[in-house]
């Protein structure tokens, strides 16, 4: 579903002519299968945020590819990623990022507004996710007078509302206590069952390994091996994953037709 290959990435910093280059990943070989939940873990400044960036096209790697869906992406226009970006990501984020002025109904249709939807399938789709996430009774809510896991899990209705094969988070459940960060897992987690979303998720947190069928650990900008029984995140270090795991196996897509 999302192929890494031998992405290695950098960012020039400081004015023009006098920058510094800042290598922050270094040949990342990763692959996502569909219907995989993948956390991405380690410390800050791993460049675990860059990765996600480059994954969904808001920044373009210095050196490798990128496939999603067995297509070249990192080849892509900005025109093309607007649309492509559209059709197969849904977004979640550790601030919910919700528009306060909006309800939480609203939230979830304007991807479908911007799409150039119609009012009754707009309706039906957005009321149905509403209850899919236990929000129903909620819909003309605003963020404001959410809990923070409500907002989260409007934001997790308006990520699946144009139907994604995946969605990318970034920090999660960093913003919830812990009742909340449990019920988003256990969402995540059905949502993978029932339609084989693929995640693929961000987190400092140990329990998004419970949900997470394998977790790709980022430190100093490459992906490391995670012996077995060692902690999720005190040294860096968590279970393992071969890095046989990690290995492209093709045509994806095919199997997704
Ligand atoms: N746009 C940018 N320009 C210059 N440097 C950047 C930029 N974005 C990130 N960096 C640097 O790249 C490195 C990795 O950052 P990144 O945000 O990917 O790490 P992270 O693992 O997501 O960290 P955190 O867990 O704190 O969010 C950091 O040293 C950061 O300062």
């Amino acid at each position: 579903m999302i192929e890494v290959q031998a992405v290695s990435h950098q960012f020039a910093i400081g004015k023009k002519g006098r920058e510094r280059i800042v290598p922050v990943l270094h040949h990342i070989d990763m692959h996502v299968k569909q219907g995989e939940i993948v956390a991405i873990v380690g410390r800050s400044g791993s460049g675990k945020s860059t990765l996600l960036n480059l994954i969904s096209g808001y920044i373009r790697p210095t050196i490798g590819d990128i496939r999603v869906g067995g297509r070249t992406v990192t080849k892509f226009s900005e025109g093309q990623w607007a649309d492509f970006r559209l059709e197969h990501f849904g977004f979640i984020f550790q601030s919910f990022q919700l528009i306060p002025s909006m309800t939480a109904f609203e939230n979830v249709e304007l991807p479908l507004v911007l799409k150039g939807v119609g009012l009754a399938q707009r309706r039906k789709r957005v009321n149905d996710l509403l209850e899919r996430v236990g929000l129903s009774d909620c819909a003309g809510h605003y963020p404001g007078e959410l809990s923070g896991g409500q907002q989260q899990r409007v934001s997790v209705a308006r990520a699946l509302v144009l139907n994604p094969p995946v969605v990318l988070a970034d920090e999660p459940t960093g913003s919830l206590d812990s009742d909340n960060e449990r019920q988003l897992l256990a969402l995540i987690g059905e949502l993978n069952r029932e339609q084989g979303i693929t995640f693929l998720m961000i987190t400092h947190d140990e329990q998004v390994a419970e949900v997470a069928h394998r977790t790709v650990l980022l430190q100093d900008g490459r992906i490391r091996p995670r012996p077995h029984g060692s902690g999720f995140l005190s040294n860096g270090i968590g279970q393992a994953d071969s890095p046989a795991v990690w290995q492209a196996s093709l045509n994806d897509e095919e199997s997704r037709r």
